[in-house]
């Protein structure tokens, strides 16, 4: 059984963009830069910021972290957009998700500049992706895209079952996963709340990318002998063993399936660090194209 170790792999990318960064800001004096807006004190939000403020240091990229309350109005997140959109030395912005309940996360989509959306989620990002032509890929799908094409995971003819239609994974998984490139040209499944059984997709698959958010849901029973398994679940499990009080779990029972599996992604150390360095390959992306 291989790990498939994200945290490694996006060592060695970051090193590579480093490296890349490196040379344009000699050759041009230009240095990437990316702002984040975080709007309250969500903690997992806190923590995935954080890295991604980390992340942009390591590779010397400029960033700016834009905070805000909880009580921030529509109104006032929507100006916050709008300055980021206009303010020529940000090349590149996200706004981090969850918002809190009462802002509306479309609205505030559709407000942000599709040059400047290297999350990818506008709808001009998400259109020209389907259509496959250039653009800001999303982030942890594009993450997931490149682990597999570095360690060498074949998705041609292989059937794939995604779990999860979010806007952000499971939908644009699908098309990246069936779309017709290396990698890519798989025939690909995708499960929701309403399918009838679950199970038994995801027993056919030969790669399983899990992105619903239930902790260990995925069970050595449901997955084929030797799949290669993606978990993009980071859920906060209660353990009064542990000094912060939770431990972190994935949509899959690692422990459960491990031996059954030819490939796996433990959580932590898996899709996330991957989902930061496309992030960080998107906003270089961004700074060339000015
Ligand atoms: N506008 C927006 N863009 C996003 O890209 C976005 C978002 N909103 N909202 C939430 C999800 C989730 N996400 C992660 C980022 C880093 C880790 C990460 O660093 N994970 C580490 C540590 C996890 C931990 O310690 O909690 C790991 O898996 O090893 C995970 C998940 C970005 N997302």
């Amino acid at each position: 059984m291989q790990v498939l170790d994200g945290k490694a792999l996006a060592e060695t990318i970051k090193d590579e963009l480093k490296a890349e960064v490196d040379a344009i800001r000699q050759a041009a004096g230009k240095i990437p830069h990316l702002a984040a807006v975080l709007v309250g004190e969500d903690p997992a939000s806190q923590v995935y910021v954080r890295n991604k403020v980390r992340a942009c240091e390591q590779v010397g990229f400029r960033s700016s972290l834009v905070r805000r309350p909880a009580t921030i109005t529509q109104t006032e997140l929507l100006d916050v957009v709008r300055e980021l959109n206009e303010d020529p030395d940000v090349d590149g912005f996200i706004v981090q998700l969850p918002l809190p309940g009462h802002l509306d996360e479309e609205a505030v989509n559709l407000a942000i500049d599709p040059r400047k959306d290297v999350d990818g989620f506008t709808p001009d990002n998400v259109g020209r992706m389907t259509l496959g032509l250039d653009c800001y890929l999303p982030a942890t799908p594009n993450g997931i895209m490149i682990m597999l094409e570095r360690y060498g995971v074949e998705t041609s003819g292989k059937e794939v079952v995604v779990l999860g239609r979010s806007n952000i994974v499971g939908t644009p998984m699908t098309i990246l996963l069936s779309r017709k490139a290396n990698p890519g040209n798989a025939t690909v499944t995708i499960c929701h709340s309403r399918t009838k059984d679950v199970a038994a997709h995801c027993r056919r698959a030969d790669i399983l990318v899990a992105a619903i958010g239930i902790p260990e849901m995925v069970t050595a029973d449901m997955v084929k002998e030797g799949a290669v398994i993606i978990d993009v679940g980071i859920n906060r499990v209660e353990d009064s063993s542990r000094s912060r009080g939770y431990r972190l779990a994935g949509d899959v029972d690692y422990a459960g399936v491990k031996d059954k599996v030819s490939a796996i992604t433990p959580v932590p150390g898996g899709v996330g660090p991957m989902t930061i360095v496309s992030l960080m390959m998107n906003t270089l992306q961004a700074s060339k194209a000015k």
